[in-house]
């Protein structure tokens, strides 16, 4: 997958790195030395607990590192409160405001104070339709699918339009079929963006479908890193072999070789 599909968005993101990045939750210490390449969609994996989530909420800045650098660009982030940070982020679950419609819920990522200009409207109209939902403006959350949920955050992503996606399992809950669907739009997004993303998944799958590069987290650190098709071919990284072959919670429940249905 490249970013060629539009030339004004093939430089847009930006490199993130942390450097000898020190934290702890009370005595689960992370270490965590990393570099995730501009424009590119990088997919991170690990075993549950491993600290994905804390890798990204270290990036977005709802944790503040003990000791190094969490690099964006050539910009040292690491005081920065998250809303100063040239940073987006979609969750699991729960990432819009239950009152407010689907056009306003998308409206916040362009202005908080919701007092949207007439480019702004046009802005989040053009972004409903990009994810499919024009017609659905006036919807509250809770009127539509999780997927079409889904899609309403990453509306909300392209009007904010900054240099980093950040997406902790965004598509857990969906079904394998509209996973795909949304792994696609995803894709697509980031063809015409070109911004840089760090996607949180479980799914060896999935990260095989948008994944360029790999990242694999192994116990509050980074174990192996490399380009996906490497990651994934017999002389992959030996512990990420191990944990395909174990499954995400060490019990063999999920094996790489699963297929959709
Ligand atoms: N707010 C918190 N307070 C205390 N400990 C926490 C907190 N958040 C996470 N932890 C702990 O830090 C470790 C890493 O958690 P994290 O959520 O980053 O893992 P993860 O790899 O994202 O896991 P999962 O795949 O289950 O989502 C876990 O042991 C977790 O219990």
């Amino acid at each position: 997958m490249t970013s060629a599909g539009n030339a004004a968005g093939a430089d847009k993101g930006a490199a993130v790195r942390l450097e000898q990045v020190s934290f702890s939750y009370g005595e689960t210490p992370f270490l965590f030395d990393v570099e995730f390449a501009a424009s590119k969609i990088t997919a991170i994996m690990g075993p549950s607990g491993s600290g994905k989530s804390t890798l990204l909420n270290l990036v977005a800045g709802f944790e503040t590192p003990r000791s190094g650098r969490v690099m964006i660009g050539d910009a040292d982030v690491g005081t920065e409160p998250p809303s100063a940070r040239p940073v987006s982020m979609v969750f699991q679950e729960n990432n819009l405001f239950a009152h407010l419609s689907v056009e306003r819920n998308v409206g916040l990522g362009r202005l908080p104070s919701l007092r949207l200009t007439e480019a702004d409207h046009a802005a989040v109209a053009e972004a409903l339709e990009r994810v499919g939902l024009a017609g659905k403006e006036q919807r509250l959350p809770r009127e539509l699918s999780g997927g079409e949920r889904q899609r309403v955050a990453l509306a909300r992503v392209l009007v904010r339009d900054r240099p980093v996606l950040l997406l902790d399992e965004p598509f857990a809950s969906l079904g394998p079929a509209l996973r795909d669907d949304m792994l696609d739009l995803l894709a697509g997004v980031h063809a015409e963006r070109g911004m840089t993303v760090l996607f949180v998944t479980h799914q060896p799958e999935d990260a095989r479908h948008i994944g360029q590069n790999m990242v694999f987290l192994d116990n509050g650190t980074v174990a192996a890193t490399g380009v996906a098709a490497d990651f994934f071919g017999r002389s992959g990284p030996e512990a990420f072999q191990r944990y395909l072959g174990a499954g995400p919670f060490g019990d063999g429940s999920r094996d790489v070789a699963r297929k959709r249905t």
